[in-house]
Order: C-alpha cells, then structure tokens, then sequence
C-alpha cells in the first residue's frame, strides 16, 4: 500500500563516524563532519536540534576494554512449529555488566522443529568465518550467476534475478538465524524519538544505531558486540558486484563502484507488518558516500514491494518487486536514492527454502555496504 509509507524518515547530519576494514575494522578509525552535498535531502537539514544530543562516537568507544565480552551462552525457546511466528520467544542472555542496560531478546526467524530449547554457543568468529562454498559449488554457483537475468533500473541500479542459489539462501537463512538468537542478534529497533521500525534488525561488522544514524563497534542498545561478516557472505558480495558490473556496457554514467564490505544489516520483515519508510543512506564515511560506493542488497523468503526514486515522494517513486534470491545494487549515480519497502507479499517464498529452513512468513534482506 502506497499510502502505508509517511514521508517522515528522518535522517540527520553525522559528525562522527568510524571506519574500518573488513578483517579488523577497529584497526582504522576516522572522524570527520559529514558533506552536506552527499545527502542534500535529509528532512533535518533545516532541523536546528539535529546535531544537538548527539553523543560522539568516542562516548562509545571509551567503554571499558572487557565491555560486551562477558556472556554468558543464550537459551533459546523456540515455538512450535505452526505456532505464529510473532510468539516466537528470545533469547535471554545478561551479563552483570548490563544490567543498566536495556535488554534485548533475540528473534528467532525459523519455526522450530521439535526441540523446546536450543543451546546457542558463545559467539566464536571462526565457527563463522567458515564457508559453506566448496570450490566445486562456487564454480557452478558463479556460472548460475554470470547467466542469470540481470535487469537495469537506472544508471547505477541494477537487479540481478534470482542471483542467490537455493544453497546459498538455504544458509543465509540458517547463518541468520543463529546469529539472530544470540547477543547481538535480532530486536525491534528504535528511532531517537521512540519510533520503533517495522522490522527486526541485526548488524554484522559493524552496528548502526538508529538513535544516532551512525555506526559502532559496541552496539550501545545493549552493549553487545557486533558478529562479524561470515567469509561466505563477503564473497557473494564480490560476485554480486562482478555480474552488477557486467551489466553495464559502457562505464561512465552505470559504473557501480566496489565495496570491500564492512557493514551488513539484516532485517527481517514479518509478512504481516514489515516495511521500510523510504529514505537514503547516508550514515557511512565521507569517502564512500563521495566516492558512491555500492550498497549490495539481498533478498531472501517472501518478496517485497521496493519503491525507488529521487525525491521522499510515494507517488513519485518507481517500484519493483523483490523476489528471494534477487540482490539488487545501487551505486554510482544512484547512489543517493530514495528507497523504502512498502509492503511484503505472503505466501511468496519459494516453498522448498520454507521446507528446508522453516523460515517464518516474512523477507529476510542483508544490506552490505563499505562504511
Ligand atoms: O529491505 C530492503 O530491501 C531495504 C533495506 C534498506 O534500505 C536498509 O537497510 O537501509
Ligand atoms: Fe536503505
């Protein structure tokens, strides 16, 4: 529905961020005031309180070097399957050092199986880090990709259909909903005035605070640190851009800058209530937000309704659907677009990828951008 997207997404001016590189983002840290021209837009720019309250970034980092380190395993209880994905319970975990902290339930996006109560370890980078690719799949996978459609929305936008293998969503689903029942996992986040999204969230990388629009290592809801980007994950990002790429025959106005990504937000959409007012991104560095950067976004489960364009206006927006399986890149030239989820289509999910995962009713998307 049209009329469900308000024009009200309100993005401010940063005067801080941090950077860094995919395998130690920590190691390279920069600050800086944000180019007015990269986000022209922003409804705040004539706001006078937007960069009143904010707390820098260095507020954050100045937490004690064992912060978010101490947790303690998650239990989870899992619905049974059938039951209304929106009953699905979250994981408990605290740790003294939170305890004036907010807490955040996990969310788990799979019904269960027949299990009450699954242990979720301790986040360990490794188990992780490991690939599900085995040279064999990657070749085939990449062969699947080269030849699958690629349609041209813009300069700069391109949707690449059905790029994702059943394999490859399989695990996407699998690897997020670990992660999502875990510290740092899933929760309904929350603009600075209260508002919360229509969506559950998590970051891997780096975390993006809705409060401030910025990122942080330490995710400040609650203190948690932020999993880190599965290899597998990075290297789908690589081939999305190489076929993204290919896509556009002559350089110049279509080219889409690469991105080494640091960041990735995972957002599930129930099927029922998810959506995304349109706005811009524009809470990364100076340098990709000048440079245009791409941003590399993935779909999985039910499909979306994705409106597009150069103004905050619903009605002036193009739209497309976004089906499991498609990535979708805006770089270059489009860079700086308006964008927003209107709706989710149920019952659109491919019914194998249901089958094998037990994905509740809903979309799962992975944004990736180079913070
Ligand atoms: O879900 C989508 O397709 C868009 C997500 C998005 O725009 C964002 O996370 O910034
Ligand atoms: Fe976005």
């Amino acid at each position: 529905m049209v009329d469900s997207i308000p024009i009200s997404y309100k993005k401010q001016p940063l005067t801080h961020t941090a950077m860094g590189t995919v395998d130690n983002p920590k190691r390279c840290i920069s600050k800086f005031t944000s180019d007015p021209n990269s986000c022209s837009s922003w409804s705040s720019k004539n706001d006078s309180s937007s960069l009143s309250g904010f707390t820098n970034q260095w507020d954050v980092l100045s937490f004690p070097t064992h912060y978010g380190k101490k947790r303690k395993p998650a239990y989870v209880k899992k619905p049974n399957f059938g039951q209304s994905y929106s009953t699905s319970a979250g994981a408990n975990y605290s740790s003294d050092l939170f305890d004036n902290l907010s807490k955040v339930k996990g969310f788990d996006i799979c019904l269960s199986k027949r299990k009450k109560f699954v242990a979720v370890p301790s986040l360990d980078p490794d188990l992780y880090q490991k690939t599900f690719l085995d040279p064999e799949l990657t070749h085939k996978a990449f062969l699947h990709k080269l030849n699958a459609s690629k349609i041209v929305l813009r300069p700069g936008m391109v949707l690449l259909k059905n790029h994702l293998t059943h394999k490859e969503q399989v695990e996407i689903v699998r690897t997020c909903q670990t992660l999502g029942v875990g510290p740092g996992g899933f929760y309904q986040p929350a603009y600075k005035d209260g508002a919360k999204l229509d969506l559950q969230m998590m970051c891997l990388g780096l975390n993006w605070d809705p409060k401030r629009l910025t990122y942080e290592f330490i995710r400040s809801v609650d203190g948690c640190e932020v999993p880190t980007i599965p290899r597998a994950l990075r290297f789908q990002v690589r081939d999305a851009m190489i076929c993204g790429r290919i896509s556009f025959e002559k350089e110049g106005e279509g080219i889409l800058p690469f991105i080494i990504p640091n960041v990735c937000v995972v957002n599930f959409y129930s099927a029922a209530t998810g959506r995304l007012d349109l706005h811009q991104d524009c809470s990364e560095s100076r340098t990709s937000l000048n440079e245009r950067l791409s941003v590399v976004s993935f779909s999985v489960g039910d499909s979306a309704e994705f409106l597009y364009g150069d103004e905050r206006d619903v009605y002036k927006a193009d739209r497309v659907i976004l089906e499991s399986g498609d990535v979708l890149i805006f770089g270059g030239v489009s860079r700086h677009i308006y964008h927003g989820v209107s709706s989710i289509i149920p019952n659109t999910a491919p019914k194998k990828l249901l089958e094998e995962t037990r994905l509740c009713p809903g979309r799962l998307n992975l944004t990736f951008r180079e913070a």
